[in-house]
């Protein structure tokens, strides 16, 4: 592998404007009603965060108690696009200390991403504010857009070397990122592409988003084209509905984000054991599971029978479901952001039933994996 000064030269982040609806402080009911009804991104800016967004220097956060020697675990790669499906790279335990040294300092080969974990990480999930008192002296999460106390699911605190890239991978819950320093590029991918993005468990296999494989994942390019894209800065909140899949580059240096998800769905609608807010629902873990068992029974007849039935089915999905018109709906809505239109309504127009097919062949294969994003 090349040193890390000469990866960076070769891949230089690509951004080409933002696409994402902005609001500047909106009152609470106000986004409920109309961005969180909508389920699209926006970002939501001017909020009252507290000192966050000037302080949370990686040198900064080192300073504060508790924070340098707590133990964190990382994943660590030569590779600046980790890869969730191919392991490119490996968890490493270290103090908390050590890793905002390494972010800092560009010489070092390696590349680091923190996603923190809970306190006791196989049975309950990240409490950052919890978990690093001293936090709080800085930063008041914006508890206002999630409704009640009894949304709140978790906080994670998000730490990553300049120009790491984060896999493409969905959340089954709603979520405010909340960037507080670096820079960050975010693409989000509607949820009617999800049958576009080759999805294994939650993560995408697509490694390259800027420059995918065609021959390999021929079908990624429409949801490429569909995907909004915003760059974040200190003090933005994104707001990330649930099942909008998401890749995230760190721009020009490290990034400090802490994200908060929270449910859309009543609890009931949830799995208990759910650790990374990334567990299927429970109605949609139970319809996977039997199309995975559908697919095992069309698998004994031979190809023009499955076709045929797949078909049947798809087809049935779609107008049962109401999928249709649901592409129509998100399309229009999509429509209105700056920049993306005539692009989502293109991408996400009824794609007949051959590409229904696909979309559902492609969730035929969805296998859940419990997985850390
Ligand atoms: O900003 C990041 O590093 C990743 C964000 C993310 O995946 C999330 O908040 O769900
Ligand atoms: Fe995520």
């Amino acid at each position: 592998m090349a040193p890390k000064s000469a990866v960076l030269a070769r891949q230089p982040a690509r951004t080409s404007g933002t696409n994402v609806r902005r609001v500047h402080r909106p009152l609470p009911a106000d986004f409920k009603n109309t961005i969180a009804a909508q389920r699209v991104p926006a970002v939501i800016s001017g909020l009252d965060i507290g000192q966050a967004p000037w302080t949370w220097t990686p040198s900064y956060l080192a300073s504060l108690d508790g924070v340098p020697e707590k133990l964190v675990s990382v994943h660590v790669s030569r590779d600046p696009k980790l890869d969730f499906v191919r392991k490119n790279f490996k968890y490493v335990v270290m103090p908390f200390g050590e890793l905002l040294a390494k972010v800092n300092d560009a010489s070092d080969d390696n590349f680091y991403y923190l996603r923190s974990i809970g306190e006791n990480p196989r049975k309950e999930p990240a409490h950052a504010l919890l978990q690093f008192p001293s936090f709080a002296r800085d930063l008041k999460l914006p508890s206002e857009f999630w409704g009640s106390e009894d949304n709140y699911f978790s906080a994670v605190v998000r730490v990553s070397s300049g120009d790491l890239q984060l896999w493409t991978h969905y959340d089954a819950m709603d979520n405010m990122l909340i960037q507080l320093h670096g820079e960050k590029r975010v693409l989000l991918f509607p949820p009617s592409v999800s049958g576009d993005l080759y999805l294994e468990g939650s993560s995408s296999v697509v490694r390259d988003v800027d420059d995918h494989d065609r021959e390999s994942f021929p079908r990624f390019a429409r949801a490429r084209k569909a995907a909004l894209e915003v760059i974040l800065q200190p003090g933005d909140v994104l707001y990330i509905p649930a099942l909008w899949a998401h890749h995230v580059t760190a721009l020009h240096g490290p990034s400090i984000a802490l994200n908060v998800f929270f449910r859309h769905l009543p609890t009931s609608g949830y799995p208990s054991k759910d650790l990374y807010g990334n567990a299927d629902p429970i109605a949609a873990a139970s319809a996977l599971k039997s199309i995975n068992s559908a697919i095992e029974s069309l698998k004994e007849l031979p190809l023009d029978y499955r076709v045929f039935y797949a078909g049947v089915a798809a087809a049935r999905l779609e107008s049962e479901l109401g999928v249709e018109s649901a592409r129509r709906a998100l399309a229009t809505v999509n429509d209105d952001t700056p920049k993306s239109r005539g692009m989502n309504s293109r991408a996400t127009k009824g794609t007949g039933v051959v590409g229904t097919v696909l979309s559902a062949l492609a969730c035929l294969l969805i296998t859940r994996r419990a997985s850390r994003k």
